[in-house]
């Protein structure tokens, strides 16, 4: 590990702040790389997020920060259990962006505009209070950052939160290298087609690619998205660019990872970032604690030690996703019929959606919840296999906790990540009915998908990739190496 900091009394306190946009899947990996600098370095690290999200972590704490001076002391900001501090920027959303009301582009608009004055706001208060910041790392959508950062003089990094496979993608399609632009452009109507992505291995096909790559059409409520990425490529490509610290390992994509080095990308592969991995959650935790979502206790790990070992399959899409009503029903058919048990996150506003209300009910083989704590799931010896949308977070989670994956990918980098399980042998992607028919995946081709995952091949595979994961996380492993020379480098920088 790094040598604690503190113990050089010369350097200013070494203080990091993680900016994290206010969403789930943002949230978890930026806590989890708090704690891991928290116990590699001993420094002080603030977790900054908007106050809507901050709220719902913490219902019990004051909003402390952006300028708010009665804060400024030597206790500004939320002090978590894990020893992390909290001070949240407004976004200028404070009661909390709700989706089926709020414009996204708009809430974009907004979080730049007035989450650049409110986190300088929080850069002042911290100073003033006497810990100012010596490195910022901030997520996704929120490239503006490095620029507030800059303009205290403080230096930033990126946490790139999604597979060094999307960043590759999104790189070589913005800067057209080997023509992927044009291909994709030519191709993007079959979601088949092959295109020669430069350092990835073949074959990758268009549905493989970031939807916000393909989907480029003016009627795209989210074409918005595509421009950020595309911003956020061209900054990496100046002299100034930022350090991409990545939630990834070297073993897992080398090809991506050397591409992107290239390229001239500083990326420093730091994963699988889950505190898991350095500290077993207490056996009486409070499942979903500081969770932007609430669970109903933890029945559900009662239940699954009633189960035999690997015996349940685990269906979970997220925080984000929705499922259709017809989805909804054909999940619980294919349940039905493959007479297996099941644990089914299914979000109230999931439930309660626009062609969704479905009412599912476990029966006497299964459990449906609001949310649970996934992690402890995953880790549970009864799960058998993991129905998920493929987001960064849960397919890193499942790879560490050795179960093999059921990819249903719908959007954004979800494509590329079930690609990636697919080629570590991990698990496997359903194939999707047709658009005309809503995208729904049928019953069968879900009990198809579910007794793939659970042969023995598959699960060797699972295994064998914990392993490496778990290996490189490690005291000594590719990723805790590259984390300490990280750190290593921004002190010798002067933090
Ligand atoms: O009942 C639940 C369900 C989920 N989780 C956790 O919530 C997180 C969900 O993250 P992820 O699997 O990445 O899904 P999203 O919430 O959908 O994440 C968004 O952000 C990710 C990071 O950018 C992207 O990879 C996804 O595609 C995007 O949808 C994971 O840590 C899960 O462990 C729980 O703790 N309990």
């Amino acid at each position: 590990m790094v040598e604690d900091v503190r113990s050089s009394p010369a350097a200013a306190e070494p203080h990091f702040l993680i900016v994290t946009y206010p969403a789930q899947g943002h949230i978890n990996p930026a806590r989890h790389l708090a704690r891991r600098l928290l116990r590699a370095t001993g420094a002080r690290v603030t977790i900054s997020t908007a106050v809507s999200a901050f709220r719902k972590m913490f219902p019990e704490a004051a909003v402390a920060g952006a300028g708010d001076d009665e804060n400024a002391g030597e206790e500004a900001g939320h002090r978590d259990a894990a020893g992390v501090w909290y001070v949240p920027y407004s976004d200028g959303y404070d009661a909390g962006f709700d989706r089926a009301v709020h414009d996204h582009t708009h809430y974009l608009t907004q979080v730049k505009l007035v989450g650049s004055r409110t986190l300088s706001g929080v850069l002042t208060c911290l100073a003033a209070a006497g810990k100012p910041v010596t490195l910022v790392v901030y997520t996704l959508l929120l490239s503006w950052v490095a620029g507030v950062a800059s303009s205290h003089g403080v230096p930033a990094a990126l946490y790139w939160i999604q597979p060094a496979s999307v960043l590759a993608a999104y790189l070589h399609f913005f800067r057209g290298t080997g023509g992927l632009d044009k291909a994709v452009a030519a191709a993007s109507s079959d979601p088949m087609a092959v295109v020669e992505v430069p350092g990835l291995p073949s074959p990758v096909r268009i549905r493989d690619l970031p939807s916000f790559i393909v989907s480029t059409s003016g009627d795209d409520p989210y074409a918005f998205v595509s421009d950020m990425f595309r911003e956020l490529v061209d900054m990496l490509g100046r002299d100034d660019s930022p350090s991409v610290l990545a939630n990834t390992f070297d073993a897992m994509e080398p090809d991506a990872v050397a591409s992107l080095r290239e390229h001239g990308v500083d990326l420093v592969p730091v994963g699988p970032v889950l505190s898991f991995l350095d500290d077993a959650p207490a056996k009486n935790a409070v499942a979903g604690n500081n969770d932007l979502f609430r669970n109903d206790g933890n029945g559900y790990l009662d239940w699954l030690d009633t189960q035999a070992p690997a015996s349940v399959v685990y269906i979970s899409f997220g925080s984000l996703s929705m499922m259709s009503k017809r989805q909804i029903e054909e999940v619980a058919m294919a349940m039905s019929e493959s007479g297996r048990q099941f644990l089914w996150v299914l979000r109230e506003d999931n439930r309660r959606s626009e062609g969704g209300g479905a009412d599912i009910a476990g029966g006497e083989r299964g459990m449906v919840v609001e949310w649970c704590d996934q992690v402890r799931v995953l880790s549970h010896p009864s799960v058998a296999c993991f129905v998920t949308h493929c987001g960064w977070n849960s397919t890193l989670e499942s790879v560490a906790c050795g179960v093999p994956v059921v990819g249903v990918p719908q959007w954004t980098d979800q494509g590329t990540n079930a690609w990636l399980v697919e080629r570590l042998g991990t698990g496997v992607r359903v194939t999707v009915g047709d658009k005309e028919d809503g995208g729904v995946v049928d019953a069968g081709e879900l009990r198809r998908c579910i007794d793939f995952a659970t042969s023995e091949m598959v699960r060797a595979k699972a295994t064998l990739w914990r392993e490496k994961a778990r290996a490189a996380a490690a005291e000594g492993g590719s990723s805790e190496k590259n984390l300490r020379a990280f750190v290593s480098k921004q002190l010798a920088g002067g933090i």
